[in-house]
């Protein structure tokens, strides 16, 4: 192959900085994979990127030497590296390395010198080796959850040992923030947020936006008085007044409207769940639509766009609240026979477009008023009417409120991600349209218990069955149930060329739940993440340490759903394009892997999917992490069809809860792995089984040196 002209320029320009070839090669690799192959920022300033990047590299390994050398003497170093990072320039790489040294320095210095290669690894990521691949996962703002089983510390049931559990889907960007400090504080406690930060605006100027929803449940139902003030901590009532399930067939309403429904099988109406927006028309607060190859199709919203109004979830009427970063990410538009449709409500304007364009979304910018503001605070509803139930936050102190977000009911796509929901993709074998009523009550149990084992995962009272969540909780904490795909979406994403091997994925227990193409009622047992939140829940400023972090108010028993996580739909690719861009915002990412059916085959770049809520997220972007006993356990639930590419991640109780007490998952980070490429953060989840909590004492002695 004749070699590429611009790497042999890029060689010539260090050349005639007296650096060799062979020093160029492996950082200039590294910095394709950084930006994306961009070669226009790697030749700009005459290659600075790359000479910076060089030279960090031989300062990287001096350091690493010195640190072998001299362990204890950190101290010196630190307020060195401190001096660099107030000089430190926008370049994300010399960034990277700088902001991972806060943390944990020589791990993450070793990110781009061949020495990271050196030391043996273990399964499965010995394979993969640490050296281009790793600092391009920092580099990403991507944490993958180490999968090599680590020191065992505790046996649990004679499984696995507690610290082999490191489920691979949650994906955290080493910018995560130091929570638990006031957003709006003055005082000199580092920014948690850092997106987030209050400007001197008026009230009236912060923007809003209208996000028409993409995908829409038949269920979403009525909506509780947005006036009522509630005080802190009342009880939640479900709006409708209704009981969540009927006790006999009897009582269920049969979804006979569908059933026998002149809606064939093609009635569908197609929903393009994606649009992409212009600076332009942001502007003027007009959002217009690019275009967009792939349509989702919905069958419940035939009459044209259903809107959802999202608004900043969290407003102070003191405090002047910007947008965040990034909340005009998350766009979507429907179609409607090329009429131009207004979000609110739907309402057509009467100019037609284009039969091949998609719709202008009017997604004007409102402006929150100072009552608008009032309101919110004083109803103290974070979902801002968009749930069933209320969700309440307190606070210690007026300065404290939790970031900012448009509170989102129901996943919406972004703009790639192929969500294909139509009744034609749903065969015979995958609904049980002959039933009537209730299917959890029936005797015989119907076709779409078939997906868990022949029998519903749901009990007649509305929780999960024992025997089912048992296997669940068990799959979750075995290493052994992990599974490899040939080529990993995640690594196709970063579109570099080079393919690390795949990290592994879960292989989950699904539920399936009843849905319209089902001839039983709406208030069926086997329909429960569907109807969304139905609990008492709150959002609390933890006192440990750990930001925000969401409550029960009410007992909840064993095997209840509580929420699901609930962002926007993003590819891997848009992830990390997003990861890519986000250092410059200083914006934090949680997203979830939606990777239960990677490894059956090869997986099209848009149906490789997570969820992001960062920007827009339910109540479960608050839900703090707690290694191995959390009391909630994700689950994965097939609503709207058989597709595993896109399914629901829900949360459900693993214990009995009671009235007051933090609600936890294990987000399956693997604190112990010295190959994870970036910093988490300090857990503090106070389990006996902590994963952290060697790094806990090793900070804690560090910090006791440079005391
Ligand atoms: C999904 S958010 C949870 C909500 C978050 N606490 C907040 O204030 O918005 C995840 C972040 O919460 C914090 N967090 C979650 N679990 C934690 C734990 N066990 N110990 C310390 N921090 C934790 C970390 O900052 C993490 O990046």
């Amino acid at each position: 192959m004749a070699p590429n002209p611009k790497v042999i320029a890029a060689y010539r320009a260090m050349s005639s900085l007296g650096i060799h070839e062979s020093k160029v090669k492996p950082v200039l690799k590294k910095l394709l994979k950084l930006y994306d192959k961009n070669w226009e920022l790697i030749e700009e300033e005459n290659y600075r990127a790359l000479a910076d990047a060089i030279f960090d590299d031989d300062e990287n390994k001096e350091l690493e030497l010195e640190l072998e050398q001299e362990p204890i003497n950190k101290k010196d170093r630190e307020v060195d590296n401190e001096a660099a990072v107030h000089e430190e320039p926008v370049r994300p790489l010399k960034r990277l390395r700088l902001r991972g040294q806060e943390g944990q320095s020589s791990r993450l210095l070793t990110g781009l010198g061949p020495s990271s290669t050196a030391s043996p690894l273990i399964t499965p990521r010995s394979e993969s080796g640490t050296g281009p691949g790793s600092s391009s996962r920092l580099q990403d703002n991507i944490v993958d959850k180490g999968k090599k089983p680590v020191s065992p510390q505790v046996t649990l049931r004679g499984r696995s040992s507690v610290s082999e559990r490191t489920p691979p889907r949650v994906l955290f960007t080493e910018s995560a923030v130091e929570p638990g400090a006031s957003q709006l504080s003055n005082s000199k406690t580092p920014h948690p947020y850092p997106f987030i930060t209050p400007k001197d605006e008026p009230i009236d100027e912060i923007p809003d936006y209208e996000v028409p929803i993409s995908m829409i449940l038949p269920e979403t139902t009525g909506k509780h008085n947005g006036n009522n003030t509630v005080a802190l901590q009342c009880r939640n009532k479900n709006v409708d007044g209704e009981d969540i399930l009927p006790s006999s067939n009897e009582e269920a309403t049969s979804n006979a409207e569908l059933a026998s429904s002149s809606m064939g099988e093609e009635a569908s109406v197609k929903i393009t769940p994606t649009v992409g927006l212009s600076e332009e028309s942001e502007e003027n607060g007009t959002l217009i639509a690019r275009g967009n190859k792939d349509s989702a199709i919905l069958p419940h919203v035939a009459n044209g766009s259903t809107t959802v109004k999202s608004t900043l979830a969290l407003v102070s009427p003191q405090v002047p609240v910007p947008c965040p970063s990034g909340l005009d990410d998350a766009v979507l538009v429907s179609k409607k026979d090329g009429v131009l449709l207004e979000s609110d409500g739907g309402k057509e304007l009467g100019d037609h477009i284009p039969q091949n364009s998609f719709n202008v979304m009017n997604a004007r910018k409102h402006q929150l008023t100072t009552d608008d503001a009032r309101a919110v605070c004083t109803s103290n509803d974070l979902t801002k009417g968009e749930e069933k139930v209320k969700i309440s936050w307190v606070n210690n102190s007026a300065n404290d409120i939790p970031p900012l977000f448009h509170y989102i009911p129901r996943n919406l796509v972004f703009r790639d991600a192929y969500v294909n929901i139509s009744l034609s993709r749903i065969g015979s074998e995958d609904c049980c349209s002959t039933c009537i009523g209730n299917c959890v009550l029936s005797s015989k149990p119907c076709f779409c218990a078939n997906k868990t084992g022949g029998d519903f995962a749901y009990t007649a009272q509305g929780v999960l069955k024992e025997e089912f969540l048992e296997q669940c909780i068990s799959i979750n904490r075995d290493p052994q149930n992990y599974s490899y795909c040939k080529e990993c979406p995640l690594e196709i994403s970063k579109s570099d060329g080079c393919l690390e091997p795949c990290k592994g994925h879960l292989k989950r227990k699904f539920i399936k739940e009843c849905w319209s193409k089902c001839g039983c009622g709406r208030h069926c047992g086997n329909r429960i993440v569907q109807r969304g939140i139905t609990c008492n829940l709150q959002v609390f400023l933890t006192s440990d340490g750990k930001g925000w972090g969401l409550r029960t108010l009410e007992d909840l028993p064993k095997g209840a759903f509580v929420c699901e996580f609930v962002g926007e739909i993003l590819t891997v690719k848009e992830l990390h394009e997003r990861n890519l861009k986000y250092p410059k915002n200083g914006k934090y990412t949680y997203p979830i892997l939606l990777d239960a059916e990677w490894d059956s085959g090869v997986v099209k770049d848009n149906q490789a999917l997570c969820l992001y809520a960062a920007s827009y997220g339910n109540a479960a972007r608050f839900i703090n992490h707690r290694c191995l006993d959390a009391n909630l356990i994700e689950i994965p639930v097939e609503v709207e069809g058989p597709s595993h590419h896109y399914y629901h991640f829900a949360f459900f109780t693993s214990r009995k809860i009671a009235a007051q007490e933090e609600l936890t998952w294990d987000y399956g980070i693997n604190f112990d792995d010295d190959d994870e490429p970036v910093e988490l953060f300090q857990c503090k989840c106070g389990s006996k089984f902590c994963r952290n909590m060697k790094r806990s004492n090793i900070t804690a002695y560090m910090e006791t040196l440079t005391q």
